[in-house]
């Protein structure tokens, strides 16, 4: 059966359907040697419109491989992706993954207005909506430079930005902050909710960082090692607008991490257990031990 993402018009809020359904989807990999690897199996989720979601899961169980289904970038095996409440002109989704997904020979002003200029927005649409979203994340003096001229927290500010200014329906973001230093991922988690607050799109994130994973979300996913299915799910019942390091000062805050990676740990033993089996060698070697 072929992949099928659809999307209908109806606002998600008015039917009460969630903005991204998943239904009974399954991923194979026909690999070398006729092998197959199953990257996710019988997989279902809801995400309600506006919700910030992540996902943590051990190395190998299907995150990625599930963000880039849920971009159109890759084909199901088998089941259904629906993305509700698409807008005429409105892209379904902005990605923004880990490392530069920028573009290095365009500016930082052409970068965030990419997607506007794409479609076809006028010219003081351009100009205010990506004026707005450098300014946000600081990037307005920098507005002429290139890629190769920004250090590594500001190109993926410049991701931010674009993400944001392209207003998708939701959107996607793998790992954006695995490659920064703690500090500049302290200093992004809070620009991140920051910008997200203005407008509460609805947001799926990987992240290996269970800590990030509170700090942001509403939601989070734990899935099970290889084949990837969701394993729980955990509310954070945190208010909004966040305050990142207070955050963590909470009593609850060590709670809900404590939960989440005792949900973690089994998968990846599993994961890691799976790692080491795919390791063994099948033959002997070429000499008689
Ligand atoms: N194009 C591909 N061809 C073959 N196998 C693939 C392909 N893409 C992913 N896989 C396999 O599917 C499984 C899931 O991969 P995926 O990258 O989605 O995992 P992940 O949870 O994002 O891992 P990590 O946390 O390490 O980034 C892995 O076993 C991976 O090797």
């Amino acid at each position: 059966m072929s992949n099928t993402i659809a999307s209908t018009s109806t606002t998600a809020s008015a039917t009460d359907e969630p903005k991204i359904k998943i239904r009974g989807l399954d991923k194979r990999f026909d690999v070398s040697g006729g092998h197959v690897v199953t990257a996710l199996e019988s997989f279902d989720l809801d995400v309600p419109q506006g919700q910030f979601l992540t996902i943590v899961g051990p190395s190998g169980c299907g995150k990625t491989t599930l963000l880039r289904m849920l971009a159109g970038l890759e084909a199901a095996t088998s089941g259904t992706i629906e993305v509700n409440g698409g807008t005429a002109g409105r892209p379904e989704n902005s990605m923004v993954f880990q490392g530069d997904s920028i573009f290095p020979w365009m500016s930082v002003w052409d970068n965030a207005a990419y997607g506007l200029a794409v479609r076809g927005a006028s010219r003081s649409e351009i100009k205010d909506t990506v004026g707005h979203y450098l300014d946000a994340t600081g990037l307005t003096k920098f507005a002429d430079a290139y890629p190769h001229q920004l250090s590594g927290g500001m190109r993926q500010r410049v991701s931010i930005a674009r993400a944001f200014a392209n207003d998708p329906e939701i959107l996607l973001m793998d790992e954006p902050f695995s490659a920064l230093d703690e500090q500049n991922k302290t200093l992004l988690q809070a620009e991140l909710l920051r910008i997200w607050d203005e407008s509460r799109k609805t947001v799926v994130f990987i992240t290996h960082s269970v800590d990030e994973a509170v700090t942001l979300s509403d939601r989070i996913m734990v899935m099970s090692a290889q084949p990837g299915t969701a394993k729980a799910f955990i509310d954070v019942p945190f208010e909004r607008p966040r305050d990142v390091l207070e955050l963590r000062h909470r009593p609850e805050y060590g709670a809900i991490v404590y939960d989440i990676w005792q949900q973690l740990r089994e998968e990846v033993e599993r994961a890691k257990q799976q790692a080491e089996a795919k390791k063994a060698p099948t033959r002997r070697g070429l000499f008689r031990r």
